[in-house]
């Protein structure tokens, strides 16, 4: 039996931010309802939360998740909830991917002064986002645009608008109703127009290996929290990343669905100016709706968009591999 499992309780490990506590807690109350056992919420503190530096200076998203993971592997909490988005895709020594909970709204949203849509926003007007994808994706549709560099919180990036700083700013549907902010959403960005980041919109909870198998009341929790279509799909997403080498910061977009017994991926990669870019969709009928047929179902399709979008010339469009 494991130490997590041994004893009474479950600390579950979070980063600090509004966002990070607000998903964090609808996963302690899942997992201590399905376990019978209490739990703590433990913050830690990231590179990724105090520097004032780029992401891409830092080193990418992934700052966000190594001093969580520090803290599992310390054994200082026995589970730790990340943004599935901001995850790197490569495996991590001594831990695994216990659970994916069903996802919220995968979907973008544009959050702009006095009720405006990406249409109706002003020639030249100041729109903010940090993601390369988003900004090759607003470019596409409006070459006009003016975009500003975002960091911080939730709530600081509406401020932006607010405070009458930038006309609008870019942000995750999920994010905004974590938080209660959906209020501040103008215009969402359908997922076939705009597929947004590889897991978006999905948690990912993370226990060190072996903690989630046999009968523990960890591992016992973790499958009854995980959704199996909503892991199979964030599954394709991130393969597509890792098969074209890329790193959450590069300009791409993906999105799985499982619908009626097919599985259907479609990714995009975008030159950075957003001037052009290069769709793949791919679709398979799983054999089954289990766990194991989604994820050779999940394999099958990530690998065929890949192929074909390395066909077409992808690595030559985008930076790919800048930051991992
Ligand atoms: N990289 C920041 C980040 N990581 C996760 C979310 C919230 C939404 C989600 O769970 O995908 C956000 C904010 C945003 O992109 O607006």
């Amino acid at each position: 039996m494991s130490a997590a499992s041994a004893s009474g309780i479950l600390r579950v490990g979070t980063r600090g931010s509004a966002l990070a506590v607000a998903q964090t807690t609808v996963v302690a109350n899942a997992i201590a309802k399905a376990s019978g056992k209490d739990v703590e919420l433990v913050t830690i503190t990231t590179q990724g939360d105090t520097s004032r530096e780029s992401l891409a200076s830092l080193g990418g998203t992934g700052v966000f998740a190594s001093a969580l993971r520090d803290a599992l592997l310390a054994s200082e909490c026995d589970l730790i909830v990340h943004s599935l988005k901001d995850l790197p895709t490569g495996a991590h020594p001594g831990l695994v991917i216990g659970a994916v909970p069903r996802r919220a709204d995968a979907r973008d949203a544009l959050c702009a002064a006095e009720g405006m849509t990406l249409d109706t926003l002003p020639e030249g007007a100041r729109v903010g986002t940090g993601s390369p994808r988003r900004v090759a994706q607003l470019l596409s549709r409006r070459p006009d645009l003016q975009i500003a560099d975002l960091r911080g919180n939730v709530d600081t990036r509406l401020g932006r608008v607010t405070g009458g700083d930038l006309d609008a700013v870019v942000l995750a549907a999920a994010g905004l109703e974590r938080l209660g902010r959906a209020d501040a959403i103008t215009e969402y960005f359908s997922l076939s127009d705009a597929p947004t980041a590889p897991g978006q919109g999905a948690l990912a909870i993370e226990v060190r290996a072996g903690d989630e198998r046999g009968q523990g009341a960890l591992a016992k929790a973790l499958a009854s929290v995980d959704h199996v279509t909503t892991h199979a799909a964030v599954t394709a997403e991130r393969d597509v990343l890792a098969g074209l080498e890329a790193g959450c910061a590069a300009p791409i977009g993906a999105h799985a669905q499982i619908d009626d017994g097919l599985f259907f991926l479609t990714a995009t990669v975008y030159r950075p100016d957003g001037t052009d870019h290069l769709t793949s969709s791919h679709a398979a009928t799983p054999d089954g709706m289990n766990a194991r047929d989604l994820a050779v179902a999940a394999h099958d399709v990530a690998q065929r968009v890949v192929a074909e979008l390395l066909a077409l010339g992808a690595a030559d469009l985008a930076p790919l591999g800048g930051i991992r």
